[in-house]
C-alpha cells in the first residue's frame, strides 16, 4: 500500500550540523505515530521539512506516492497536509466563528468537487457550527481570536485544522503550556480524529501519558537520525532509546 506520507533520506544541514540526517519513514493512514526524541533531537525541523517551512538539503516528502518537496507550505496544505501551528493567528482580529467559516470556504472553494455548485451559506453555517461544537468553542464563538486565552487559541487551531479536513495531521507539542483543565479537550479531540481511518496523525509529543493514551507506534530521533521505530511497548523498552535519553524518563525531557 502506498503510504500516505513518506520522508525518503531526508536531510538538512545548517552550516556544519545536519540537524535531520537520513530520515526515512512511511506513514499509513488509520495510524496515529508519536514522534519522540530528547530536546534538539530533530523533531520539530522535521515536521518543518515535511510541511516546507525550511527546504530539504536532500531526499523527499512524499504525499501519497507523490513528490511534494518542491511545493511551497501552502501548496502542500492544499494537497491535505495539515498542520496545526501553521494556523496559529491566521485572522487574530476575526471571531473564532469567522476564522472558521473562512477556512471550510476556502477549502470548499479549492476543492473541485461537484457538490461545490450546491454550496450556500446554510452549509458553511452548519459545517462551521459542527465544528465548533466538536472544539467546545461554541461560548467563544464571537470572540476576536486574538483575546482568547492561550488554551482556547490552542483549540482553535485544531478547529481550522478540522475544517481543512487535512488528510495528515500534523501536531507539535499540543498541549504545550497547558493548564490541566485545558489539555484533556485537545487530546480527546486528537483522540477522535485519530478514530477515523482515513487520518494519518503526526504527534510530537514529549509526555509519556500522553503518549501511552494515543499512539499506535512511536518514532524515536536522536541527533537528527531515526533510530527506533516500533509499537510502543517495545520501542520505550528498547535500549537505543534508554540511551537516547541517558536513563531519563520521556517526559521528565
Ligand atoms: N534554522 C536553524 N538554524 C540552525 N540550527 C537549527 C535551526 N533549526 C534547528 N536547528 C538545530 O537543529 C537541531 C534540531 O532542532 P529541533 O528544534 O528540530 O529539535 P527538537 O527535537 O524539536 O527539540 P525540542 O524537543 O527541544 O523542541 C538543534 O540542534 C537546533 O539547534
Amino acid at each position: 500500500m502506498t503510504p500516505s506520507l513518506e520522508t525518503r533520506d531526508l536531510t538538512v544541514r545548517f552550516g556544519g550540523h545536519i540537524a535531520v540526517n537520513a530520515v526515512s519513514c512511511a506513514f499509513h493512514p488509520g495510524q496515529l505515530t508519536a514522534i519522540v526524541g530528547p530536546n534538539g533531537a530533530g523533531k520539530t525541523t522535521w515536521f518543518n521539512l515535511i510541511s516546507g517551512q525550511i527546504r530539504a538539503t536532500s531526499g523527499q516528502v512524499r504525499l501519497e506516492g507523490r513528490d511534494i518537496s518542491s511545493l511551497s507550505p501552502s501548496a502542500r496544505a492544499h494537497a491535505g497536509l495539515g498542520r496545526a501551528f501553521q494556523l496559529t493567528n491566521l485572522f487574530p482580529a476575526l471571531s473564532v466563528f469567522e476564522n472558521i467559516r473562512l477556512t471550510v470556504q476556502s477549502r470548499r472553494k479549492a476543492g473541485l468537487s461537484l457538490f461545490r455548485m450546491a454550496d450556500s451559506r446554510k452549509d458553511l453555517i452548519r459545517e462551521t457550527e459542527e465544528i465548533l461544537t466538536r472544539t467546545r468553542l461554541t461560548a467563544q464563538a464571537r470572540a476576536e481570536v486574538r483575546t482568547l486565552p492561550h488554551g482556547d487559541q490552542r483549540k482553535v487551531e485544531v478547529a481550522l485544522l478540522l475544517a481543512l479536513r487535512p488528510k495528515i495531521f500534523m501536531f507539535d507539542e499540543p498541549t504545550a503550556g497547558m493548564s490541566m483543565d485545558e489539555a484533556p479537550v485537545i487530546l480527546s479531540l486528537i483522540a477522535d480524529i485519530r478514530k477515523d481511518p482515513a487520518a494519518t496523525v503526526l504527534l510530537v509529543e514529549h509526555k509519556m501519558d500522553v503518549i501511552r493514551a494515543l499512539a499506535d507506534r512511536i518514532v524515536v530521533l536522536h541527533n537528527g537520525t531515526l533510530v527506533a521505530d516500533g509499537p510502543p511497548g517495545p520501542v520505550m523498552a528498547s535500549d537505543v532509546v534508554r540511551e537516547a535519553y541517558m536513563g531519563r524518563e520521556i517526559e521528565d525531557v
